[in-house]
């Protein structure tokens, strides 16, 4: 049996049932599932065990948390009982929010997201971050290891520049992973599994390209496979 690949799926579906069944065919391959929004917002808590199933997958909760210090411990407080592996929050939120949340879920990894995946560099200038995006996302995660979190969520366009940041203790997250020629959709700093990996990343978050394949579990086992390649 293979150790399961660095990839966590996110489970963006409108019911339970569909997440409950991506998570049961791509868990054999996979080392996480996500939680979203979507779900969480819907179901609420139940939905946790509904995709943890018995398989003992880490299950990642993002919630991208971002209000002020007290709000944001009491909402890590809130959902630390149900066990998630890693809780997300927005790096922008400064490092008192991200202290109050890692000092509120001491059992689950805080993860600090520092730019979204979906924003372009003409999004990033419009809303007043300019430059290259790496330069941002580095200070960023300086802030936010600086905190206390023990991970960061960036782009694995600026995988490599984070890593230079943070050293090698602290967990990488990247979003906007499309394999070679897929559609990239709403992402704008996409790179490749293989890319995302051989630049540093420790966990690869992947939906529609597993959830949106006609079969899910082999879409994963597929890009687990490649994975395995980088690494051999
Ligand atoms: O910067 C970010 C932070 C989080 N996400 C989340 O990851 C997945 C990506 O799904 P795809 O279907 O592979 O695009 C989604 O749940 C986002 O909420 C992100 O994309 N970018």
């Amino acid at each position: 049996m293979t150790t399961p690949a660095p990839i966590a799926v996110a489970l963006d579906a409108p019911d339970l049932e569909t997440a409950a069944r991506w998570a049961g065919l791509v868990t054999p391959h996979v080392s996480t599932v996500k939680v979203g929004l979507e779900l969480y917002l819907r179901y609420g808590p139940d939905v946790i065990a509904s995709v943890r199933g018995a398989s003992g997958v880490h299950v990642f909760l993002d919630l991208k948390l971002h209000d002020i210090p007290n709000t944001v411990a009491g909402a890590a407080r809130a959902v630390a009982r149900l066990k998630p592996t890693i809780l997300t929050v927005h790096a922008a939120g400064g490092p008192a929010m991200i202290k109050a949340a890692v000092e509120s879920a001491p059992n689950t990894k805080i993860a600090a997201v520092t730019l979204l995946t979906s924003l372009s560099e003409a999004d990033l200038r419009a809303i007043g971050i300019p430059g290259a995006p790496e330069d941002a996302a580095r200070r960023m995660a300086a802030v936010a290891v600086g905190a206390g979190a023990q991970a960061l969520v960036c782009s694995p366009r600026e995988v490599a520049a984070v890593r230079a940041e943070v050293g090698p203790d602290v967990m990488l997250i990247t979003p906007g992973v499309r394999p070679a020629g897929a559609d990239t959709q709403d992402q704008a700093r996409v790179a490749t599994p293989e890319a995302a990996l051989g630049d540093g990343a420790d966990l690869l978050v992947i939906g529609r390209p597993i959830t949106g394949a006609p079969d899910p579990g082999a879409a994963a086992a597929a890009i687990a496979a490649a994975l395995r390649r980088v690494r051999a």
